[in-house]
């Protein structure tokens, strides 16, 4: 079978996009997926999403990590909402369903905007944050985090007893000033650090929020792939509403692959 596909990449988060709305019941199994974003022996990428039709919103978008397992993706939907402006799936705003529910987003000046889904559960232990941002993360601020090795700093956390069966995303954030963090990140489900993470920057700002009781956020994530912008809002029951994640999409290529 000789599939077509367009390559993505939100601030270096990489993507194999797959128009599907011409065969909503298009699938891939687990293997296909693997193989390819195998960056060797596939086409190489974080994780795949098929852009499926809905009957309620303008596209549903499902998304996949490239070890073939599903979760939300924030930088993936952000692409997802580009790729389907191209197919002219909507005009100016969209709606959207992802895993975790449906989702609002608007492009403006190059950049997407997605809503993401309220927030009221954060969890802190001595410096330790865990908030599920629509895909669940584990959160630590730090100083000079570009001496640190995420990739085995996070892959020991991820495989630790209380993370070991779900997995778990895993930050070390450092904070620049009130508006400016900078943050590394190792993705469950990729098992690698990736140059960014969408639904990290949102756990990541939360948690500053959280940390200096602010009750309203807008801040830059610096990350190795660029730079992303959080906004949200928390209400006096403590819950985060009005959570925006906004940054660039960029299509890379078209291609075809033969499964
Ligand atoms: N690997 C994550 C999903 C993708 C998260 C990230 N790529 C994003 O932009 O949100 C997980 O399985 O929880």
């Amino acid at each position: 079978m000789k599939v077509t596909f367009t390559k993505y990449h939100g601030t270096g988060n990489d993507f194999i996009m797959i128009d599907c709305t011409n065969q909503n019941d298009f699938k891939l199994n687990s293997q296909a997926i693997k193989d390819m974003c195998h960056r060797r022996f596939g086409i190489g990428s974080d994780g795949l999403i098929l852009i499926k039709n809905s009957k309620e919103f303008d596209f549903e978008m499902d998304y996949y990590n490239a070890d073939g397992s599903q979760s939300f993706c924030g930088n993936g939907a952000r692409c997802a909402v580009h790729f389907a402006r191209q197919l002219n799936l909507f005009k100016k705003d969209a709606t959207f369903k992802a895993i975790d529910g449906k989702h609002e987003a608007t492009i403006h000046a190059g950049e997407i905007s997605i809503k993401m889904a309220d927030v009221s559960k954060i969890d802190h232990n001595e410096g330790v944050y865990i908030i599920n941002t629509g895909s669940p993360h584990y959160i630590e601020f730090k100083e000079q985090i570009e001496d640190q090795d995420i990739f085995t700093f996070g892959k020991k956390i991820r495989y630790s007893a209380p993370y070991k069966k779900t997995g778990i995303n895993v930050n070390l954030a450092q904070v620049i000033d009130q508006n400016t963090i900078q943050m590394l990140t190792y993705e469950r489900g990729v098992e690698k650090e990736t140059y960014s993470c969408g639904t990290g920057a949102t756990a990541v700002a939360l948690a500053f929020a959280d940390k200096q009781k602010l009750e309203k956020i807008d801040i830059q994530l610096g990350v190795k792939g660029g730079n992303l912008r959080v906004k949200a809002s928390r209400d006096n029951l403590g819950v985060f509403h009005s959570i925006y994640l906004i940054g660039p999409a960029t299509p890379v290529y078209q291609g075809q692959i033969q499964l």
